[in-house]
């Protein structure tokens, strides 16, 4: 196990946010965060990237504590090239220089990297900012709603760069809204709603247990607009 995560609350001003969240990380698992809009994937990501702190109860990391991310959304500088950004950020993560051209490859990115970021289109950005979560050593990989603005193919590509991780022993978690990409990926699943974990653990028996095909029917049917 990476972490497990206790009754973990963290309730905004406006008193929304998440509470009694449990769950547990396993090692060498893709695991989906899913949920539809304002389900507290967000701020739960945010937790345990140390962005914020929570209010009550536990977050115990027994594992990995070394994290690689990649947030819903960065400004990258948009006078620099994608190059410049990845050889500063790898100058961070002491990276060699053929770590560096590995993740513009993976991305895509490789033959365009001399152009500045503000010739970039959304989904271009987008794969800069899974670029620079690629870099590094950190054993759990936290991707927050990585396919926005990724065309089908590109989310092709980001599935099996998310495999290609797991097949080194890596975790992986990713936030989505889109419950058939979680469905065809992950080994896990956490359903968030309402701030609240709705149900978590391995996909295949939790579709099996509520003999169900898809995780996008029980989750309507748990949110209460089931048919
Ligand atoms: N900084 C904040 N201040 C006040 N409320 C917040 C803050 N961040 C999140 N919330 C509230 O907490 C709840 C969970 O939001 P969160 O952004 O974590 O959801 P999400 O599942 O990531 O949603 P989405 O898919 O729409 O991005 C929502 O009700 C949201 O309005």
């Amino acid at each position: 196990m990476i972490v497990e995560c206790q009754g973990v609350h963290k309730i905004y001003r406006n008193n929304r946010g998440i509470q009694d969240v449990t769950f547990q990380l396993e090692k060498g698992r893709i695991i989906a965060l899913a949920g539809g809009n304002g389900a507290g994937k967000s701020t739960l990501i945010r937790l345990l990237t140390r962005q914020e702190k929570h209010q009550q109860g536990k977050i115990d990391w027994h594992d990995q504590k070394s994290i690689r991310f990649m947030p819903d959304d960065v400004d990258f500088p948009i006078s620099l090239t994608a190059e410049e950004i990845i050889t500063y950020l790898a100058s961070l993560k002491k990276c060699t220089k053929k770590e560096q051209i590995d993740v513009l490859k993976q991305v895509g990115l490789y033959e365009v990297r001399k152009q500045k970021v503000a010739s970039y289109s959304k989904g271009m950005r987008q794969r800069l900012n899974l670029a620079q979560s690629l870099l590094g050593e950190g054993k759990l990989l936290i991707l927050d709603e990585p396919t926005n603005g990724l065309d089908p193919y590109w989310i092709a590509q980001l599935k099996e760069i998310m495999l290609k991780e797991r097949s080194k022993g890596n975790t992986i978690l990713f936030s989505t809204h889109m419950l058939s990409f979680a469905q065809q990926l992950a080994d896990d699943v956490i359903v968030m709603h309402d701030g609240q974990v709705l149900f978590e653990g391995d996909m295949n028996k939790i579709l099996a247990d509520h003999q169900c095909d898809e995780l996008e029917q029980l989750w309507l049917a748990k949110i209460g607009i089931g048919f």
